[in-house]
């Protein structure tokens, strides 16, 4: 679908003028009345949504004045990957544009619908757990055919839902960081009228082999993540006007940390001297995590001097149980047990290299920090072609195997530092720390094309299912 892009208009007078009709001639300034309008705004799942709107707001609203835009970020905690973005896109947008944005990162499949929309996370738990279920699951929905009915058959049932959930927080512009928040929402949108003024963008999460769901025609923008993905993507029917390369989003603290190691191992009470490994699966702590934690526990262990090589950082994401497992063994060498972690920049800061599944996420952010990877997993379909990313570029290596692993970490301890070194500096090669930064300017061009204020007319409608 070709995008209805209007011109930039020049408001600064228009705005003046509102301000003083509103608030009187004081309003430039940054106290008083108009303040409330201006602060910096975030939303998340937890926060209950108050209406930022005063009575000054929706009378600017109405003049056509510049205000605060509201943006929302559809995401869902299927994983850790796709928050972890949706956070990393709300903190840039904060970090370029102070308060010209207001971000609300919501899951508006579980606030409004029901099953099998509101329970993605559980429902992805379990597939992931049952990993030929989610093979099949992924392959069998990848034609678009199937897909579409299915989220057709959804949409129709979940309509007036959806839309109230949409109209709560009333978005200039929608960024869906998530593979099954493409065609529902598109579809309402077309339902209230209103989808030539409602920027909508997809920021794909999945490094290479993503599902089908990501690419829709009816987008103003895919961020790809690599040029293989953007291939996907125009073959899917994108144009190229539609298609961004930027790499894939990564939380700024990751971009803009400048702790020292030293410092970081500090604050963090780790033993300043050993070298680290991290050891995580995603934001569940999926993947052999425990073998893998236990092999290591005695390969980093030099039987002979009788004192350990390395010492081990094991992130368990929600997976408590993993935790509270590894927590009560007895270990040789010095190891640090964690659950979720809301500041994976400083641990992997701390650390020499990782080993992970082939999480996106983890991998770009490791990329990022220069650790060396060493791959213990994938899930199938989405990770497959994480792999071949990681160790074709020579960032690291894969093996399933657990005491492989271990043995490799020892090595990369003691007698092949010089390999480490290598593939830290590949890893660095790899790493896009500014993507995040390159796409909300870029949302932002967008949303300027689309003039200073859409006033997006958000009414409730009575019929959606005629339309899809
Ligand atoms: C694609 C349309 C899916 C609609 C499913 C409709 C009804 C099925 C009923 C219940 C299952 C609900 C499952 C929700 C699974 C959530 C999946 C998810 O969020 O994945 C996130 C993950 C990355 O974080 O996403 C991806 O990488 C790609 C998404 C792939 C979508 C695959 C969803 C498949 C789920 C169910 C399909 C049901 C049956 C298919 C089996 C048919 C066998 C012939
Ligand atoms: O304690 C933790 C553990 C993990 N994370 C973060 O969670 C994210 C994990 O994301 P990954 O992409 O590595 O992996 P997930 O399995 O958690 O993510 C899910 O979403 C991804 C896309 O975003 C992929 O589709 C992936 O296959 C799917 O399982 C990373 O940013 C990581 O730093 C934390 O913040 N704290």
């Amino acid at each position: 679908m070709a995008m209805n892009l209007e011109s930039p208009k020049k408001v600064a007078s228009i705005t003046e003028r509102v301000w003083q009709s509103v608030y009187g001639n004081s309003s430039s300034s940054s106290s008083g009345g108009g303040n409330h309008q201006r602060r910096c705004s975030y939303e998340s799942d937890n926060d209950e949504y108050e209406d930022y709107d005063g009575v000054g707001t929706v009378q600017l609203m109405q003049m056509g004045a510049e205000r605060t835009k509201n943006v929302l970020i559809l995401m869902s905690d299927t994983g850790g990957g796709h928050r972890a973005s949706a956070e990393a896109i709300r903190d840039a947008f904060s970090i370029e544009f102070g308060d010209e944005y207001r971000i609300i990162v919501k899951d508006v499949w579980k606030e409004y619908t029901g099953w099998p929309l509101n329970d993605m996370e559980r429902s992805y738990k379990f597939m992931v757990k049952h990993v030929q279920l989610w093979k099949v699951a992924f392959h069998s929905t990848s034609p678009r055919w199937i897909h579409s009915c299915y989220l057709a058959a959804i949409a129709a049932y979940y309509a007036k839902e959806v839309e109230a959930g949409l109209m709560k927080y009333k978005p200039d512009i929608i960024i869906s960081v998530h593979p099954l928040m493409q065609h529902i929402p598109l579809w309402v949108l077309k339902w209230q009228g209103v989808q030539k003024k409602v920027v909508f963008v997809t920021v794909i999460t999945d490094l290479s082999s993503c599902h089908p769901t990501w690419f829709h025609p009816g987008v103003n923008r895919c961020y790809c993540p690599s040029n293989d993905v953007a291939k996907r993507a125009l073959y899917d029917g994108l144009e190229e006007s539609q298609v961004r390369v930027f790499g894939l989003p990564i939380r700024p603290s990751f971009a803009r940390a400048v702790l020292s190691k030293d410092d970081l191992r500090k604050g963090l009470e780790m033993d300043p001297d050993l070298p680290a490994v991290l050891l995580m699966g995603g934001g569940e702590g999926m993947g052999p995590v425990k073998e893998t934690a236990k092999a290591l526990g005695e390969s980093l262990y030099d039987k002979d001097q009788e004192k350990p090589i390395g010492q081990l950082i094991v992130i368990c994401g929600r997976n408590k149980g993993l935790a509270s497992t590894l927590e009560s063994k007895e270990w040789k060498i010095p190891v640090k047990v964690r659950g979720f972690e809301t500041q994976m920049e400083k641990w992997m800061g701390a650390c020499d290299c990782i080993i992970t599944k082939a999480g996106p996420g983890t991998i770009a952010e490791a990329l990022i920090r220069g650790l060396p990877i060493i791959l213990n997993d994938y899930i199938p379909g989405q990770e497959k072609g994480n792999v071949p990313y990681v160790v074709d570029n020579g960032a690291g290596v894969f093996t399933r195997s657990s005491s492989e692993t271990a043995r490799i970490v020892a090595e990369w301890f003691s007698t092949k530092t010089d390999e480490l070194k290598r593939m830290s500096e590949n890893a660095l090669k790899l790493a896009q720390p500014e993507a995040v930064f390159d796409i909300v300017k870029d949302i932002h061009e967008l949303a300027l094309q689309r003039g200073p204020l859409a006033n997006v007319p958000y009414v409730l409608t009575s019929s959606f299912t005629s339309l899809i």
